[in-house]
């Protein structure tokens, strides 16, 4: 079964509206490779420029998250509605960030998984293990927890629109990536748990992403993995050349 790879830059809090539409500029042709989906999640206040900037390119843009109400008295949220207006394809859903410091919970990222689809918007839904767990033995059991939680209620069709990004905790920002052979392990297993509540078929659509400190010069190791389908990249995700050359290793 063939999976388009794809390949999304998490900037995090990271670049002005100037910095976006600039980076843009600089990856426009050359981080647009055949058959590899590229996509940059920036901040909310960057997506009209960015969604300008890449008109006429493949590039699809992605927020890093949203609330699961169209609208209410939700002081300083952004909701699905807001971000399909301003033409954006794709959102994070339930990075560790935000799970870790602001409070989000399997049952909201389930919430938002769900308005991402009303709102014709493609979730890239994270789940992964922190570093006790992965010690303890734990790595399968918290991503069929996570997994399982974050698709319920889904038709099977949208399941296997949904791109998972399997991020262990331990490995973002910390240098420290995990193994090519250890993530796809981890990857099957959460493909096999998609496999449980969708079937087979669903399974072997549903893209699945490894992110934790991937590199221009690892990126190739991870894509040659048999069930690894992309990458979800946050610092070498911000540099031009780096970007583009993680998007060429993609292929
Ligand atoms: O959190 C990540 C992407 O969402 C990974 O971040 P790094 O690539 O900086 O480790």
């Amino acid at each position: 079964m063939s999976r388009t790879p794809i390949i999304a830059g998490n900037w995090k809090m990271f670049k002005t509206v100037s910095e976006a539409t600039a980076f843009v500029s600089e990856v426009k042709g050359k981080a647009e490779v055949a058959g590899v989906e590229t996509v940059v999640c920036a901040p909310f206040t960057a997506l009209p420029a960015l969604v300008e900037a890449v008109k006429g390119t493949s590039i699809k843009i992605g927020a890093q998250n949203m609330h699961y109400e169209d609208n209410g008295a939700f002081t300083g949220e952004i909701s699905g509605v807001f971000l399909k207006d301003l033409g954006v394809d794709f959102v994070i859903i339930g990075h560790s960030e935000r799970r870790q410091y602001f409070a989000e919970t399997d049952e909201t990222v389930n919430k938002k998984t769900h308005a991402a689809f009303k709102h014709g918007l493609t979730p890239i839904v994270c789940v992964g293990e922190k570093l006790e767990e992965r010690e303890a033995g734990k790595t399968d059991e918290v991503n069929r927890v996570q997994t399982t939680a974050a698709l319920a209620g889904l038709t099977a069709e949208q399941a296997a629109e949904v791109v998972i990004a399997y991020e262990p905790i331990w490995a973002i920002g910390t240098g420290k990536s995990s193994t090519a052979t250890d993530a796809n392990d981890a990857i099957k297993a959460i493909r096999s748990v998609v496999e449980g509540l969708f079937g087979a078929e669903v399974a072997g659509k549903v893209r699945i992403q490894y992110g934790g400190s991937v590199k221009p010069n690892n990126v190739a190791e991870y894509m040659g993995e048999s069930d690894i389908d992309g990458a979800l990249v946050g610092g070498a995700s911000l540099e031009p050349a780096s970007f583009i050359a993680l998007v060429e290793g993609a292929k």
